[in-house]
């Protein structure tokens, strides 16, 4: 059973349309919404926890309508707002076994789960000191362990990584990537950047001013193109005229050589190539598409390789194993 399924979802505001008959269904897992600022991210969510009620168009959660289980819906679904929303005065204990209690549980469950859940999140020895004294990061945990207390099926991260370095962004992914495999949660999260739900994700959706690009499984996005990267230790450049000379289509791209495969062929007069000049061989390795490259080229199909809907000259990736 699908986890969210949406059809022909529509949320029209005075002056835009947020979401413009939106069809798509993903299973269970961690699934990333990727959109621009503006793309609609965050009208989606509301719709689905069943607090904005939409202009037209059905969705369902966890096989509950949005239209008249909402109540249902927000008992089996955590919620991480992308906005700031909380109280500075009060500990991460406290906020966090306030929100376990507004969700139904008891007194001594409501500290349990809250200790629990604050550990989870990399909070435990702060988890006493007032929120208003928090750095961004923490303060993102402690937002992260309010959606976790009632121990939900399902939990939307409205953009968790909104404000973060890149080392508290790594964490960040670290443990969203952690609800979902040791935790069994499935997750939705949003993001303006791709290239890091990429890590994360078994399956991402993308929007575009309120319409579907593409809903896909992440292997799906980033499969294997029809160009090899090699590397070689020195000689990158005579290697690439011997190529060349030999017919093979090469381009330089750093310190990699591009080519394209031609068949098998290919493998071996590279091979043959980098023995004659005696130069040593440090990769080669068919390119995977970045899922950037999607995103830049946003064919209007929910379906179909990427590599179909990938113009010729569109910017070149790096090849995977290579650090991002
Ligand atoms: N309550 C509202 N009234 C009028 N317009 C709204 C309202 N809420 C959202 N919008 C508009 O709907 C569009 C989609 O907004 P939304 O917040 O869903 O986008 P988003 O993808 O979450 O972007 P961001 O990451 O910037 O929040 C925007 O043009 C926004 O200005």
């Amino acid at each position: 059973m699908p986890i969210i399924a949406t059809d022909g979802l529509t949320m029209r505001f005075p002056r835009v349309t947020a979401l413009d008959a939106l069809t798509v269904a993903v299973e269970p897992g961690v699934v990333g919404l990727v959109g621009a600022n503006g793309a609609g991210k965050s009208t989606l969510i509301k719709i689905l926890l069943g607090l904005l009620p939409p202009s037209a168009g059905t969705a369902s959660v966890l096989g509950l309508d949005i239209a008249r289980e909402g109540g249902r819906i927000r008992e089996r679904v955590g919620f991480m707002p992308e906005y700031e929303c909380l109280p500075p005065d009060v500990s991460a204990t406290e906020f966090v076994v306030h929100m376990a209690r507004m969700c139904g549980l008891p007194s001594t469950a409501a500290r349990e789960r809250a200790a629990d859940t604050l550990r989870h999140v990399g909070l435990y020895e702060e988890r006493y000191r007032p929120i208003g004294g928090y750095s961004t990061g923490m303060r993102q945990r402690v937002k992260l362990a309010q959606a976790l207390v009632h121990d939900p099926e399902l939990v939307f991260l409205d953009e968790p990584t909104n404000g973060l370095d890149p080392a508290g962004r790594d964490e960040m992914l670290e443990l969203i990537r952690r609800i979902g495999t040791e935790f069994g949660i499935s997750v939705l999260v949003t993001s303006h950047l791709l290239g890091e739900l990429e890590r994360v994700c078994d399956h991402v959706v993308i929007i575009d001013g309120g319409r579907l690009l593409r809903s896909q499984a992440v292997e799906a996005y980033t499969a294997a193109s029809g160009v090899l990267t090699v590397e070689v230790e020195e000689g990158r450049d005579v290697l690439g005229q011997r190529l060349h000379d030999a017919g093979v289509a090469v381009r330089p791209e750093g310190r990699f050589l591009l080519i394209d495969i031609a068949g098998e062929d290919t493998y071996d007069l590279i091979r043959d190539a980098v023995a004659d000049l005696e130069l040593r061989l440090i990769r080669m390795e068919q390119r995977r598409h970045r899922i950037e490259e999607v995103f830049a080229t946003g064919p209007p199909a929910a379906t179909g390789p990427p590599g179909a809907a990938a113009p010729p000259g569109h910017p070149p990736a790096e090849p995977q194993g290579v650090a991002r």
